[in-house]
């Protein structure tokens, strides 16, 4: 088969742990894709190869893991780690993140949220690509439970402020110790990029929030999904190719 740089082949995933995308047409809640839908359900975005998700689902089988990453064949990497690691409480899925929380993942559903090293972009002139701004985190807030947890880590100092500053500014994101980013990582699992950093003498900056306990928001508190965004994604509001 001839591939170019536009075409390039989509491997088939085939295992029992990734959900394909005609799967979720109808699913308004992620947590029925579990045999035990009522256990905690926690989600990582952009998930690369597994090698993050299968420590963290290792060491937490009672709770439902979610992985995503629009790349195919990080998706076909990570199931096979976790099928080999016989992680069967976590679910696969090659979807856009923004359209994935939206779409198909209530308000109050989400135990916690993982993002490591998202695309930097770290050009100025590209900073408004970053998968992580106010809306963003506004939607995901609406979408953790009471109490959620959300983690972000990235290589990228600016990132990281950046996104501590938003935090700062968002009512309902509790701040666990008076570090706003910290480059501490005790106990927390390390993806391959975060390897690849701290490897080279690079500091990963790390950020821990929880949603405030007792907040009350429902579905009329989620930021509307933004059109036009920049993803390879098949999408509604864009009509966009999916790409490799
Ligand atoms: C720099 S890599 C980091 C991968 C992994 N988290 C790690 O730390 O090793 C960023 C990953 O996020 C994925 N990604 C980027 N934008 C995304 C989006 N909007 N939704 C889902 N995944 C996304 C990319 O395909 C890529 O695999």
């Amino acid at each position: 088969m001839t591939t170019t740089a536009t075409t390039q082949r989509i491997l088939p995933i085939h295992s029992p742990l990734f959900v394909p995308p005609e799967q979720l047409i109808g699913c308004r809640d992620l947590r029925q894709l579990f045999a035990q839908p009522d256990r905690p359900l926690a989600l990582e975005i952009g998930c690369g190869i597994g090698d993050f998700m299968a420590e963290l689902a290792a060491a937490n089988p009672m709770t439902n893991f979610i992985a995503i990453d629009i790349y195919n064949k990080g998706c076909l990497k990570t199931c096979r780690r976790l099928e080999k690691a016989g992680l069967n409480h976590v679910r696969v899925l090659r979807v856009e993140a923004r359209y994935l929380l939206h779409q198909h993942c209530p308000a109050n559903s989400l135990s916690a949220v993982y993002i490591n090293c998202p695309d930097p972009w770290p050009k100025k002139r590209h900073r408004d690509r970053r998968l992580v701004n106010g809306d963003f985190l506004r939607l995901l807030l609406c979408c953790l439970t009471d109490d959620g947890r959300l983690h972000f880590a990235s290589d990228v100092a600016n990132y990281a402020n950046q996104v501590a500053c938003l935090l700062a500014g968002i009512e309902g994101y509790v701040q666990p110790g008076a570090t706003a980013v910290t480059t501490a990582l005790p106990g927390y699992p390390l993806s391959k990029y975060m390897r690849r950093f701290l490897a080279g003498n690079l500091p990963i900056y790390f950020i821990a929030r929880h949603r405030q306990a007792g907040l009350q928001l429902s579905e009329a508190d989620r930021p509307a999904l933004p059109t036009g965004f920049r993803t390879r994604h098949p999408h509604p509001a864009n009509g966009q190719e999916l790409g490799p």
